[in-house]
């Protein structure tokens, strides 16, 4: 059969108009086809509203990950200033009590070398006392962190107490060839005065529970246990799914405020938090000519230990922190150092910037090597991963697995993630971390080449290194993917919230993009 004509279609012939219209009758049919095409328009414009309201509404799901002390939760702290400062203003005093754990913890640390140390010293200028028959006493206090393990019981994966060297503090260092140390009466008087903020930190560590404590060793023995099997094990054991706010250790304090009984609850919460700020403000000025003493700094010198490198430091900040009108500050809350434990979900509406309006989920996760088998469960319809490396730990070894190079380490979970075929369609977003303190360690004049025979003669500082490190990350994105896929990365310092903030920018607006593309094709 032939085409019809125009004529002959019965549709176009029920629509076109009467043989006979009028040039009255034309205008009104004209009119109301075009209000009908408009309000035709109309319906179609509203429902392309809501359709791209729709994939809007699907919230976008983040992972944060990357190995311990990496920076996952200063960058999660940075999306929250950036994005949802009501939040953030409703947690920050919470932080307060963890700024002063880490400032107890810095000082406590370094009494506890001095005791030691001067124990040493005064022994070795005595007869032994087992030649004088005179039973001897232990020489040894109890460190600043071995008091964690029975004040704040670990979870069954997190079992071990075991600080690293730099931290066991246990034996004193001779120095051959360097004159002794010379100690005197005024370090002991310190020592003594100081001994009342090792109850203060038992009591904080005690109160924060698990996270307040580190880890220094780990049953697992691979970088990435991926294993479904094994996560679904193991992850009984230690996620924790929170998915109402910060930290599960600052719940504890904000909780105690909610609570139903408050008024007796809240005097004592109030009344501890009292106590302990006044303890630290009457130390303020020992804490100070400790942290300054010339003796001190050289024994922390010959022993190799740089307490401003560590998560959490703030003795430099003794004077505004040790005060009982104390005022948190964001840049305190960034630095301020609370290991997290099992994963933690953030659900997040955004203020402003291009997701204004839509959730988030985000995922922040404990990074230890025990920890990362229950990441497993939640790479399923994953929008995007920041994995972070910091990079300046190209000379350590992790804390929970003292045989095991950092940098390295960072390497093969980099390759894992990479290779996982369930994040196969996730963007990966690459932060090499801790640019500041790569830096500092560099003119300090500390040599790559040392750590990383690999990187051979080439020039020892950042951009050179930087530049480096980011190339063997692309190598092992570009092997691993089980399809290609494009390498972002960028060189980061998340303690610093100015430049974080454009970087977070830049980070979100593809993210969001990668994500309403994915919506369409759905
Ligand atoms: N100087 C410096 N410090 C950083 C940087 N990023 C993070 N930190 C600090 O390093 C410490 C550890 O950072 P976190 O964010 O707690 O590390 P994490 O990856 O969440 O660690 P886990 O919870 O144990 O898995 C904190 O005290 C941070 O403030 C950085 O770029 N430069
Ligand atoms: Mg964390």
């Amino acid at each position: 059969m032939g085409p019809r004509s125009y004529d002959e279609d019965p549709l176009n012939a029920a629509m076109a108009p009467p043989a006979n219209e009028t040039p009255a009758q034309r205008n009104a049919r004209e009119r109301a086809e075009s209000e009908a095409k408009r309000v035709s328009d109309e319906i179609d414009a509203e429902l392309r509203r809501e359709r791209e309201l729709e994939k809007k509404r699907k919230p976008v799901k983040l992972l944060l990950l990357g190995q311990s002390e990496s920076g996952k939760t200063a960058t999660l702290k940075n999306f929250q200033l950036l994005y949802c400062k009501r939040l953030w203003q409703e947690e920050r005093s919470s932080w307060r009590c963890v700024v002063l754990l880490n400032l107890v913890r810095n000082i406590n640390d370094i009494v506890d070398i001095l005791t030691r140390e001067m124990a040493s010293a005064r022994s070795s200028t005595l007869p032994p006392a087992s030649s004088l028959g005179i039973p001897q006493p232990p020489t040894a206090i109890p460190t600043s962190t071995s008091s964690s393990p029975t004040s704040s019981p670990l979870s069954s994966d997190e079992e071990d107490d075991e600080p690293p060297p730099s931290r066991r503090q246990s034996a004193t260092i001779s120095s051959p060839g360097l004159p002794a140390l010379k100690f005197k009466d005024k370090h002991r008087l310190l020592c003594l005065r100081l001994a009342p903020l090792r109850r203060v930190q038992s009591d904080l560590e005690q109160r924060l529970g698990t996270a307040a404590t580190e880890l220094y060793s780990t049953s697992a023995t691979s970088a990435a246990p991926f294993d479904p099997s094994a996560s679904a094990k193991r992850e009984k054991e230690f996620s924790i799914h929170s998915t109402n706010g910060w930290k599960t250790a600052l719940e504890r304090f904000r909780a105690l405020r909610r609570s139903g009984e408050e008024q007796g609850m809240l005097r004592k919460v109030r009344s501890m938090e009292d106590e302990v700020q006044g303890i630290i403000s009457g130390c303020r000025e020992d804490i100070r000519t400790v942290w300054e003493d010339r003796v001190v700094r050289e024994m922390l010198a010959r022993r190799k230990v740089r307490p401003e490198d560590s998560a959490g430091f703030f003795l430099n900040d003794v004077d505004r922190i040790a005060r009982t009108d104390y005022q948190i500050t964001d840049d305190d809350i960034i630095r301020a150092r609370l290991r997290t434990v099992g994963v933690q979900e953030y659900r997040v509406t955004f203020e402003h910037g291009h997701s204004a309006g839509s959730e988030w989920r985000m995922y922040d996760v404990g990074g230890t090597r025990s920890s990362r088998a229950a990441w497993y469960s939640y790479f399923d319809d994953c929008d995007a991963i920041i994995f972070l490396a910091p990079v300046s730990c190209f000379d350590e070894k992790l804390a929970e697995d003292r045989r095991v190079n950092r940098l390295e380490d960072s390497y093969m979970l980099w390759r894992s993630v990479c290779g996982c075929k369930l994040l196969s369609r996730t963007q990966l977003v690459l932060f090499l971390n801790k640019c500041d303190l790569l830096q500092a360690k560099l003119m300090r004049g500390a040599k790559i080449r040392d750590s990383v025979p690999s990187f051979g003669d080439r020039k020892n500082d950042v951009a050179t290194a930087t530049r480096y490190f980011q190339q063997h990350f692309k190598e092992i994105l570009r092997g691993a993917s089980p399809i290609q896929r494009p390498f972002y990365v960028h060189l980061t310092s998340v303690i610093d919230r100015k430049s974080t903030a454009v970087t977070l920018g830049a980070v979100e607006e593809s993210i969001l993009r990668d994500h309403l593309r994915r919506a369409d094709l759905m």
